[in-house]
């Protein structure tokens, strides 16, 4: 379970995140929607412990993850790329992580598997294209069996089989009970995957509910989105 309450960020003068509330259930996908710069990755480097609040909290199963006293088994994130060296093979990333972590080395194989990584697993990361790059990511965030994952734009960029495979596996893991938190700046690709809807524009959450809750009386998600976050003109998107 993750707990976001009252969440304020500031920088300088300017306040990014603006009294953010929401919850991420086990068993669902919770998705974090919003145009570019309204505040997500903020958001999930703070329910990361990657950086401070000014005010408020972000809990995992109620604490800050600081404080967490299984981190990896408990929190599994991919943010921006795989953050493997490009030189290395996906296996030997895996291998340096798994070690560092105390985890046994077979855990590397089971994720590879997962994730559909494990022809590719000698290849080395510069050859990965954006999609495996993405897998490898996710492999890594897997590698201790957490049960919550955090995902920060993971279909950004990727083709058709990509995004229907990140689909699949993220439902797969909500299903097996798990808590699923990821963000994103495009719907279209979300509706089919997503269980609970957060709509966060210019710091603030602008609606908050199950799919159905938000997208309400329009046709889609996506239109319900464009309605919820173009009100103002000049939006960034
Ligand atoms: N390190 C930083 N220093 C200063 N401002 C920052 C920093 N990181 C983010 N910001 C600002 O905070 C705001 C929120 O940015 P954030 O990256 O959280 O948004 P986002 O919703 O994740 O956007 P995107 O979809 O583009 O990744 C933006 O105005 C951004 O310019």
């Amino acid at each position: 379970m993750l707990t976001i309450n009252n969440l304020v960020k500031r920088r300088g003068t300017q306040e990014i995140l603006s009294g953010i509330t929401f919850e991420a259930r086990p068993g669902r996908v919770t998705g974090f929607l919003g145009p570019n710069g309204a505040g997500k990755s903020s958001t999930l480097r703070i329910l990361l412990g990657l950086d401070h609040a000014t005010a408020g909290s972000a809990l995992i199963h109620g604490k800050p993850f600081a404080e967490l006293q299984h981190p990896l088994r408990t929190v599994g994130a991919a943010l921006d790329g795989s953050g493997a060296h490009p030189m290395r093979t996906g296996q030997a990333h895996l291998r340096w992580i798994a070690c560092a972590a105390g985890l046994p080395r077979s855990r590397v194989e089971e994720v590879l598997d997962i994730v559909g990584l494990t022809k590719a697993a000698g290849t080395r990361v510069k050859r990965y294209s954006l999609g495996m790059g993405r897998r490898l990511g996710i492999a890594a965030a897997l590698l201790a069996d957490p049960e919550i994952l955090i995902l920060d734009e993971p279909v950004n960029g990727l083709d058709p089989e990509g995004i229907r495979w990140i689909r699949t596996f993220l439902r797969k893991r909500a299903e097996a009970g798990n808590t699923v938190l990821l963000s994103s700046h495009l719907m279209g690709e979300l509706a089919e995957t997503v269980d609970d809807v957060v709509i966060i524009k210019q710091g603030r959450i602008v609606a908050d509910g199950t799919l159905q809750e938000v997208t309400g009386s329009h046709s889609t998600l996506e239109d319900a989105f464009f309605a919820l976050t173009s009100e103002q003109a000049g939006d960034a998107w």
